[in-house]
């Protein structure tokens, strides 16, 4: 193992010493190649520079080109006698030098490592300045072949008969100028600058002379008055000599200077009154001008620099390596796919999807309310009379008729406390013999008191009207729901992503699965299979059955799944937890793709910015819908409540919605977690006010009057709706519709999850068996009941353990096998034959 090893090593080593002589191979084959490019370019630019001057004595030498004995003046023989005559005689004219130019560039930056970029720049712009050149040289220089060469006469010929002289020169101007504008790109402001620095030398130069003429002057002064001058020039001195070694900066020494110069001045003025002349010329400035001394001294402490710079590659141990330039890209590619193949689109598998058209639900006739004018009339009395007898007066009595209940709002005169109305719910209700009376006081944002009285004869408000009505048509809504209609007859609609998990709750037969039926009938309306797959749990197995139409268009399901609508309590367990890994896995794709929620992950795939080969997909909502949600709690406890925490918790961002419906709304159901999480409430008809506490935090269930009437919050105001109607028979055609058109293979598939019940062995060892045992085999025997629930509540165990002590129960033979949603049947009738049965087994080990 260990001789493996060291072989590993050594191979390791060798392969890593090959590598790194076949790079030092390598960059010595390229070293040399650029020296050799720049050698030629020296020779090169030598045989042209000396056949300039030596060409025509050598034409007569270039036909005996073979014959060694004949000799050529060029400095670098026949060679560069030959090179000299193909390239600018027979070539490109004194252009050619741009081949020399082109060649010791190229080596040069080769040798100090800079880009190949810039190296292909310098060439193809060398090579148009190379043509521009010869034409332009071959055209105004005709008379001279030396000059343009063979091809910018040729051309020029070629041009001259097809546009003429004056055609010639414009287009061979329009080159030159075009050439100019690509190759240094002069921008005004760059123009500008050069004039401006033209001008500045201009004007130094002329400053310069007159300063001249100016210390002549003085020169001429110092002869008669010497001492201060020769004061000024030692400070002059003094100062080069703190310039040179960097004591001071530029600008004090300018401030010196000038101050010198203004000292200076009354000097000059002084001189100019004396009479002692002398030629400027003939006099040599004895120190050039004070204010060109920053200048050239700054010039000089920059070459040093530079060449301390340039001097460090001479230093044998110091390598530079020149950085590679990055690669850039050249267009964004998500932009150029979207430009190829157009945004992505969910729905293109199923592009001949339609969506159910509206005349599958039925039309129950009633849309518009009937108002019965007399018993507005009549009830409008009662209130008054009632609130009369308790002394309450009223100023103002308004009615607003709704689809089941008409809402009086009225505003009480001056001095009325609120709480007397509200205290007087139950006379008014006697006064109007009626159920179901509501008094909101006051109502928010309105400043007045409501009072809810139930119509006799409440009319229908069918899905139909609901899903027809432009506020839902027209809702811009991630999930848009149309729950029913309000007391003032609108159609009420919700956004369930918003929500963003909703519970439902109501006592049996108040409207709560037709409620349920009304979601998921908006949601199909609204939404592509692509856009929203359902997770249907139904333990009462009738209710959403008819979804099983639609499994392959929009349902999701585990992959062991035989049915996507979950009907079995045990199997909604793993659901549940797969889903919590969906969630994880979304999450993390949401983190890669560095966005905040399934919103602008879905938009940043659609554009192509996300790329499926690193698993990134288009995330279709999942709506968890689970009826009956008690049951599951008193069967499953803590097993099923923490993962729907978890998906209540963090769900929302990652596109994963829970609806849940229960007929008993008490605190050991929806518990407080349960709860917190859930902010959206919808409540039908309860039995009684904890109940409506329970969901509502607050009384007002207990006093609807059923079928379909219910009050949904969702954080702070109640709302009166009355739930939309579909009957079975719609929900059936819709589903039948759906169904019948093209659907994707199979279901949404969830992620996988293992439970830890599945992983059990049956064949448990009898030494290993849990301490509890005995105890559960007695319960189990009295009770006549295989059940996990049973043991979770008799012995007070979590869900694993008493799934465990089933098992090992059942590997005894205690107890039947697994058999669906039923309790396992118990194979041992009382206790006395339990007390046998671990008689026997104790003999027989
Ligand atoms: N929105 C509504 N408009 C009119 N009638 C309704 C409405 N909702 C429910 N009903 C009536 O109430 C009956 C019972 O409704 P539903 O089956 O939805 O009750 P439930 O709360 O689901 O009862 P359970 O919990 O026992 O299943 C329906 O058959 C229907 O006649």
């Amino acid at each position: 193992m260990k001789q493996d090893n060291k072989t590993k090593k050594n191979t390791t080593s060798k392969s890593a010493n090959k590598d790194k002589t076949k790079g030092n191979s390598l960059f010595n084959i390229k070293f040399l190649f650029l020296i050799i490019l720049l050698f030629t370019g020296i020779a090169l630019t030598v045989s042209l520079v000396s056949y300039l001057f030596t060409g025509i004595e050598d034409q007569s030498s270039l036909g005996a080109m073979s014959d060694r004995t004949a000799t050529v003046a060029n400095q670098t023989g026949k060679v560069g006698a030959y090179f000299g005559h193909t390239l600018i005689f027979s070539g490109f004219g004194v252009a050619a030098f741009f081949l020399c130019k082109i060649l010791i560039q190229t080596a040069t930056y080769g040798l100090f490592g800079i880009s190949a970029t810039r190296v292909k720049n310098v060439i193809f712009w060398d090579l148009c300045a190379m043509i521009i050149v010869s034409i332009s040289l071959g055209f105004f220089a005709s008379s001279n072949l030396i000059l343009g060469g063979a091809v910018g006469f040729e051309i020029n010929q070629y041009l001259v008969d097809y546009l003429g002289t004056i055609g010639t020169i414009l287009l061979i101007l329009f080159f030159a100028i075009a050439f100019v504008i690509f190759r240094f790109k002069p921008s005004p402001e760059k123009i500008k600058n050069t004039l401006d620095s033209v001008k500045d030398s201009v004007n130094n130069t002329l400053e310069k002379s007159k300063q001249e003429i100016a210390d002549l002057k003085t020169e001429t002064k110092k002869v008669t008055v010497d001492t201060p001058k020769q004061e000024t020039i030692s400070q002059q001195e003094n100062l080069e000599e703190l310039i040179l070694n960097n004591l001071i900066d530029d600008e004090t020494l300018t401030d010196k200077t000038t101050q010198q110069s203004t000292t200076e001045q009354p000097e000059s003025e002084k001189s100019e009154t004396t009479t002692f002349t002398m030629n400027p010329k003939t006099v040599k400035p004895t120190i050039e001008h004070s204010s060109e001394l920053p200048i050239n001294k700054k010039k000089e402490e920059d070459k040093s620099f530079e060449s301390m710079i340039l001097d460090t590659p001479n230093d044998d141990n110091f390598v530079i390596e020149a950085a590679e330039d990055e690669e850039v890209v050249e267009e964004n590619l998500a932009a150029k796919l979207v430009q190829d193949f157009g945004e992505f689109d969910p729905t293109l598998e199923l592009s001949k999807y339609q969506f159910p058209s509206i005349d599958l639900l039925k039309d129950y006739g009633t849309s518009s309310i009937t108002i019965d004018q007399e018993e507005l009339e009549i009830n409008k009395n009662n209130i008054v009379e009632t609130l009369k007898n308790y002394k309450i007066d009223i100023a103002q009595i308004k009615a607003t008729v709704g689809p089941t209940v008409t809402l009086y709002e009225i505003v009480p005169e001056a001095g009325v406390r609120i709480s007397k109305i509200k205290n007087l719910e139950d006379d008014i209700a006697l006064s109007l013999a009626a159920l179901g009376i509501r008094i909101i006081a006051p109502i928010p944002g309105r400043g007045t008191i409501g009072i809810e009285v139930p119509n006799t004869k409440p009319s229908i408000v069918s899905m139909k009207s609901v899903i027809s009505s432009p506020k839902f048509q027209n809702a811009e809504m991630e999930l848009p729901i149309a729950l029913g209609k309000t007391i003032s007859n609108e159609t009420f609609v919700v956004d369930l992503a918003k929500m963003p998990h909703m519970l439902m709750a109501g006592a049996t037969g108040q409207g709560k699965s037709v409620g349920l039926n009304a979601v998921l009938t908006s949601l199909l309306y609204k939404k592509h299979p692509a856009e929203v797959k359902f997770v249907l749990v139904d333990p009462k197995k009738v209710e959403l059955t008819l979804f099983n139409k639609i499994e392959r268009h929009y349902l999701a399901k585990l992959p062991d799944a035989e049915d996507a609508i979950i009907t079995d309590n045990t199997k909604v367990i793993n659901t549940l937890n797969s889903l919590c890994i969906e969630m994880d896995n979304r999450y993390s794709l949401l983190k890669d793709a560095m966005v905040r929620n399934i919103k602008e992950y879905n938009e940043k795939f659609k554009q192509r910015k996300l790329n499926p080969e690193q698993g990134h997909r288009f995330l279709p909502y999942i709506v968890l819908v689970v009826d009956e949600f008690a049951d599951l709690i008193m069967t499953a406890g803590k097993e099923v409540e923490t993962p729907i925490a978890r998906l209540a918790q963090l769900a929302r961002a990652i596109g994963i919605h829970l609806i849940i419906a229960t007929q008993r709304p008490s605190v050991n159901v929806i518990t407080g977690i349960i709860k917190a999480n859930f902010p959206a409430r919808v409540a039908f008809r309860v039995t009684s006010k904890i109940d409506s506490r329970t969901i509502l935090d607050g009384q007002g269930a207990d006093q609807l009057i059923g079928r379909g009437d219910m009050l949904y919050t969702q954080g702070n105001d109640l709302v009166r709706v009355q739930c939309a109607f579909v009957d079975t028979p719609e929900v059936e055609r819709l589903t039948e519709f759906i169904g019948a058109q093209k659907a994707y293979p199979e279901a949404y598939l969830l992620p996988e999850y293992v439970g830890e019940e599945t992983s059990t062995a049956i064949d448990v060892d009898i030494s290993e068996r849990d301490s509890l045992f005995r105890q559960a085999a007695e319960v189990i025997v009295t009770a006549q009941q295989g059940s996990a629930s049973l043991l979770q509540r008799k012995l007070k165990l979590g869900y694993n353990r008493a799934g465990r002590l089933i098992d090992q129960l059942e590997a005894a033979g205690i107890v039947g096998p697994f058999e669906g949603s039923k309790a396992r049947v118990v194979l041992i009738p009382d206790l006395i034959a339990l007390e046998q049965f671990f008689q026997e087994e104790e003999q027989n080990m």
